[in-house]
């Protein structure tokens, strides 16, 4: 019955066959009529029927209810294109109007075959995994371990290796403050670097306040460590070394295997955050003798609020719990799991597997379309590497247009800069100026995430729009003016007031 509800939700495509990006994507948004465009302008009715042959891009946005608003805005710079999608799409979810999803660094929508592995969980197989003494709890436990196998497979793990924890923010906390306090009798160094996300940071944060010496590894322009200074910042006493994966803003990706080698041929323990490189670069424990890895089911295609770290077994990495109680999950994580959430994570991990060739092939076309299109604009730099580089996390500044500006001139395209227009606090990216990037640049710069569902006729629609915007924000610029009468902006001396 439920099977049943989610395949209609979905439009009846069936969840088991091999996997029809455009067919469930398609499924999941539907381009809006003229007709259902023309209801959901209330106001200005006849203006609207007027404009109705030339639409204008922001009528799908959320600023839907004032289509007919007489300040000139940014979007009115657009018109429809001729190969781009017309407009942003809807969605038939019954959440109205949507703009495009370009944010799946943020997070990735839910699998639909992922979301049939979850919902027996919720009817029949509602034992808790934990319960030994009976067949409830037998066969949801089962289902624990299957998921366990699939999520280990991903990196070459053993599944006892596995740990489940609630994400990639519990992982990381776990590897640093665990790690860090169980060895603190005779260690109390820990190493990692200045992009690395905000849970990583404040957990070292955390550890400084406990006592420890932490070392904060500076990158290069292009976002890299410099492997060097890794080896030379390693000390008797470093007890961790932590260094991203894939970086969750500019997409650039550290040398793993090679920091595995020099973290081995010293016996330091090797920790990655792998949220957003799990599933999407080839990543083998072994291999690259990674220690503990954290990752997180919801950047690959799962639900959100479960992830997993890996903790090697040989040799053993032994760390302090966080969580105390009953002592599941080898007692590292105490907790009944929940196995919903935990076997969609499975479902989706052995997704990534079976998908992994077809998605790295779409993500990578789509990629290299929307970053050529981009660059083909006047004074704009792609951000980090262009080589070490996960290609669906593309970074673009556009120089002399404010970023908060684009973002609202972009309402038709869910996109963030990482910057301070998409949080609470002012200050411009931490990471881009790690990578020495100005202020001025680092507020002019977005994030464009490419994932299993976006599709082409979505980046042409992002390309073109985002040339007319940047085009007439340019415009309203007084220093693009005089930049194109080809006056030095550094020769100018500014007067203070
Ligand atoms: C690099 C990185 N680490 C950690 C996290 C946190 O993951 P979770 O949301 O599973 O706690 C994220 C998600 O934004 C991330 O991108
Ligand atoms: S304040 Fe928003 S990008 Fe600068």
């Amino acid at each position: 019955m439920l099977r049943h509800t989610t395949t209609r939700l979905l439009n009846n495509i069936s969840t088991r066959n091999a996997i029809n990006r455009t067919t469930i994507a398609a499924a999941l948004r539907v381009i809006p009529t003229r007709k259902s465009l023309a209801t959901s302008a209330t106001k200005s009715k006849a203006k609207h029927d007027e404009d109705i042959d030339d639409f204008k891009l922001v009528v799908h946005t959320s600023a839907d209810s004032k289509p007919a608003a007489s300040k000139k805005t940014a979007a009115d710079a657009s018109s429809p294109g001729s190969n781009a999608l017309k407009y942003a799409y809807q969605e038939r979810s019954g959440f109205g109007t949507r703009p495009i999803y370009l944010d799946v660094q943020a997070t990735t929508p839910t699998d639909p075959r992922v979301l049939d592995q979850m919902l027996k969980f919720f009817t029949g197989l509602y034992g808790n995994p934990h319960s030994n003494t009976h067949s409830y709890g037998w066969e949801t436990n089962n289902e624990i371990e299957k998921a366990r196998e699939n999520v280990a497979k991903v990196i070459g793990a053993n599944p006892k290796e596995i740990i489940f924890t609630s994400g990639a923010t519990e992982s990381n906390n776990m590897a640093l403050k665990g790690v860090a306090r169980f060895y603190k009798k005779t260690k109390n160094h820990i190493i990692t670097t200045r992009t690395e996300h905000k849970c990583v940071l404040e957990a070292a944060r955390a550890m400084k306040n406990e006592g420890y010496d932490i070392t904060f590894l500076n990158v290069n322009e292009q976002g890299l460590i410099d492997l060097k200074e890794l080896e030379k910042a390693i000390r008797p006493e470093t007890c961790l070394v932590s260094v991203m994966a894939v970086n969750n803003e500019i997409g650039v990706m550290q040398p793993i295997k090679e920091i595995g080698s020099i973290c081995r041929k010293h016996k330091v323990f090797f920790h990655t955050d792998a949220a957003q490189a799990y599933g999407k670069i080839p990543l083998d424990v072994n291999e690259m003798n990674i220690d503990l890895m954290s990752v997180s089911s919801h950047k690959i295609y799962g639900p959100k609020g479960v992830g997993a770290i890996y903790v090697r077994r040989r040799p053993r990495v032994r760390l302090e719990p966080i969580i105390s109680g009953g002592g599941q999950e080898r007692g590292l994580r105490s907790g009944t799991l929940s196995p919903p959430l935990v076997c969609g994570f499975g479902e989706a991990a052995r997704l990534v597997r079976e998908e992994y060739e077809a998605d790295s092939e779409h993500i990578k076309k789509l990629s290299k379309k929307l970053t050529d299109g981009l660059l083909s604009i006047e004074q704009t730099t792609l951000n980090g590497s262009p080589i070490h580089h996960f290609p669906g996390c593309v970074n673009i500044s556009f120089a002399y247009v404010e970023g908060e500006s684009l973002l609202m001139a972009l309402r038709d395209i869910a996109l963030s800069s990482g910057s301070a227009c998409t949080s609470a606090s002012l200050e411009p990216s931490y990471v881009l100026h790690a990578l020495g990037k100005d202020d001025a640049l680092a507020h002019s710069s977005i994030r464009f995430g490419i994932g299993r569902f976006t599709t082409e006729e979505e980046i042409d629609y992002v390309i073109k729009a985002i040339k007319e915007r940047v085009e007439f924000l340019r415009e309203l610029s007084p220093l693009w003016e005089m930049v194109k009468e080809g006056i030095d902006l550094n020769s100018i001396e500014w007067s203070g007031h």
